[in-house]
């Protein structure tokens, strides 16, 4: 076995990793980035380029189905799933080769390819070809997708997302099991393509939502469109005969079973960090209950270690601007060691590309529910009358926002409805820059346009701030149930 010895490890490729090894390089430090797989990122090859890519396809659809409302009518619409398939391929290729092209500069000496795994603190073993000593590690596996193995039992017909972008055609069907952020944005756009498509939600949650009240309306915005079933667990899986497709039986809250066909059944269910084939065990490292090694999200530095952490891998906040940002706070702080310094990390912001859009900014009412019970107030808008979005045919959904009763400072907003990805932006952006809500009604809004909805929930705010006691949360942890 060769011996190769650095000053910096980082183990994995993805986002975290890449941001990790240019952070660590310019810190001054030698950097050896190990990646088990092929380069390209979680991110382009199968996570959110080639999503969106499906979603706009499915967007285009469904612009045609809308526009006889508006006295448009385009004729007889065909979909044709190979060519559909062909962009989100092709465009995915081009994405990722724009990564590879990034590796492909890293100089030859800072790469290895194989699996790392902890045989002591500062050792790695990769594959059985080499032993790497270093001073300094980044964590940067990303996550994998949960697939049951009763499920996978079933055969090659149970997937995960991973699948779904190297399909050449569109499936005649898909159950999805999983109404969070995958189940809802890949479920949606494939039904939007044509695909007969049903969603199983074991209990009653919608992508990231925590607002009970926003949580409600977009249950029925997605069971308006949809074949969602929500509190409907998928209980057998068994392959179909010919092995085309597989027989999924459901339960109902009623304990009422239900048996259909489908050509895929696609686990949504989440994703589990890649920390359990590491050899963590190895490192003396103090570990949670999902075996991810405690670490401080500020520096990303496990306990007081020469060991980082960064990306899906600790499971913080699994989403690519996250990755980047603690990739680039973990590699700065390896180079650093024992010098660690808090980096920037930003107001959260999550957004979920179904349609109408799902957002959420700053603390959301689960988390203020346990941090500021009796102390936040609420504003509201309902989209359903907002004179832009009804202009458009997109007059569905809820803003809620919140601020704390003492000072009027604006703490967080959850939502679904139109354009939520650009109101996520301006309202996380107010939620960082530390605004009272006062501050941001003395702001400019235009007119006519769907930031006027946010005014109106903000004006609300402002009424409730001054004039009713502070909102009493319902329930300590207001998490929908699973
Ligand atoms: C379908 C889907 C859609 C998504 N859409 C969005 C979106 O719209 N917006 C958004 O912000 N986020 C989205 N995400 C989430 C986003 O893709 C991830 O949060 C992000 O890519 C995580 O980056 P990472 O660097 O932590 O992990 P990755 O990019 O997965 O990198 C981890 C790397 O580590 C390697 N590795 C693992 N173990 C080892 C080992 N032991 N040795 C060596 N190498 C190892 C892996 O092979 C992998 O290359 C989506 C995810 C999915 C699945
Ligand atoms: N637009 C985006 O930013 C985007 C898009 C896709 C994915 N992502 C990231 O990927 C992560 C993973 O996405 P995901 O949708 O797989 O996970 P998720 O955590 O968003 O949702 C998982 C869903 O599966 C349900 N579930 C869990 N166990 C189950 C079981 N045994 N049977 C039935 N249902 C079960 C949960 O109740 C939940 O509704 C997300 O947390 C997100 O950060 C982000």
């Amino acid at each position: 076995m060769k011996t190769l010895r650095t000053e910096v490890a980082v183990i994995g490729a993805g986002t975290a990793g890449m941001t990790g090894y240019r952070a660590a390089k310019a810190g001054g430090k030698q950097t050896l980035l190990i990646e088990s797989n092929v380069y390209g990122t979680t991110c382009a090859r199968v996570g959110c380029m080639p999503s969106k890519l499906l979603i706009s396809a499915a967007d285009a659809a469904h612009m045609l189905h809308v526009a006889p409302r508006f006295g448009v009518s385009p004729g007889q619409v065909r979909i044709n799933g190979k060519a559909v398939m062909e962009r989100v391929r092709s465009e995915r290729d081009r994405f990722v080769g724009f990564v590879v092209e990034s590796v492909d500069g890293y100089p030859a000496e800072d790469k290895l390819h194989g699996h790392a795994r902890f045989i002591s603190p500062t050792q790695l073993q990769i594959g059985d070809h080499t032993l790497v000593e270093a001073e300094r590690f980044v964590i940067a596996t990303g996550s994998t997708p949960i697939v049951p193995d009763e499920w996978r039992a079933a055969g090659p017909r149970v997937i995960s997302s991973d699948a779904v972008f190297d399909w050449d055609d569109l499936p005649e069907s898909v159950a999805v099991a999983g109404t969070g952020v995958i189940g809802l944005e890949l479920g949606q756009a494939l039904a939007r393509l044509g695909v007969r498509v049903t969603i199983f939600g074991r209990g009653g949650s919608v992508a990231q939502l925590s607002d009970p009240e926003v949580l409600q309306v977009a249950r029925r915005a997605m069971t308006d469109e949809l074949d969602v079933r929500f509190k409907t667990k998928v209980v057998d899986v068994a392959p179909q005969s010919n092995g085309l497709g597989v027989i999924v039986t459901s339960e109902d809250a009623n304990g009422k079973q239900h048996t259909e066909q489908f050509a895929y059944l696609l686990s949504a269910i989440g994703r589990r960090p890649n920390v359990h084939k590491l050899g963590l065990e190895n490192t003396g490292l103090q570990r949670d209950h999902q075996g991810i090694p405690l670490y401080d999200p500020h520096t990303m530095q496990c306990g007081d270690s020469h060991i980082f952490i960064a990306g899906d891998a600790n499971n913080e906040r699994p989403q690519l601007p996250e990755a980047a940002d603690h990739g680039r706070i973990a590699g700065d702080n390896a180079a650093r060691y024992p010098d660690v310094q808090p980096g920037l990390r930003r107001t959260p912001l999550a957004i979920t590309f179904t349609e109408p859009q799902i957002a959420t900014m700053g603390s959301s009412y689960s988390e203020l529910c346990v941090s500021h019970a009796g102390r936040f107030a609420i504003g509201k808008v309902s989209f359903e009358n907002q004179g832009r979005s009804r202009v458009m045919l997109q007059n569905k959904g809820m803003l809620r926002v919140y601020a704390e009763y003492a000072t009027g400072r604006f703490l967080g907003a959850e939502m679904i409805g139109p354009r939520a990805e650009n109101i996520g932006h301006l309202l996380s952006w107010a939620v960082q820059a530390g605004l009272t809500v006062e501050a941001m009604l003395d702001m400019p809004f235009y007119h006519p346009v769907v930031e006027e909805g946010v005014r109106t929930a903000l004006r609300d705010l402002a009424h409730h701030l001054q004039h009713e006691p502070a909102h009493d949360c319902p329930c300590v942890d207001c998490t929908p149930a699973p």
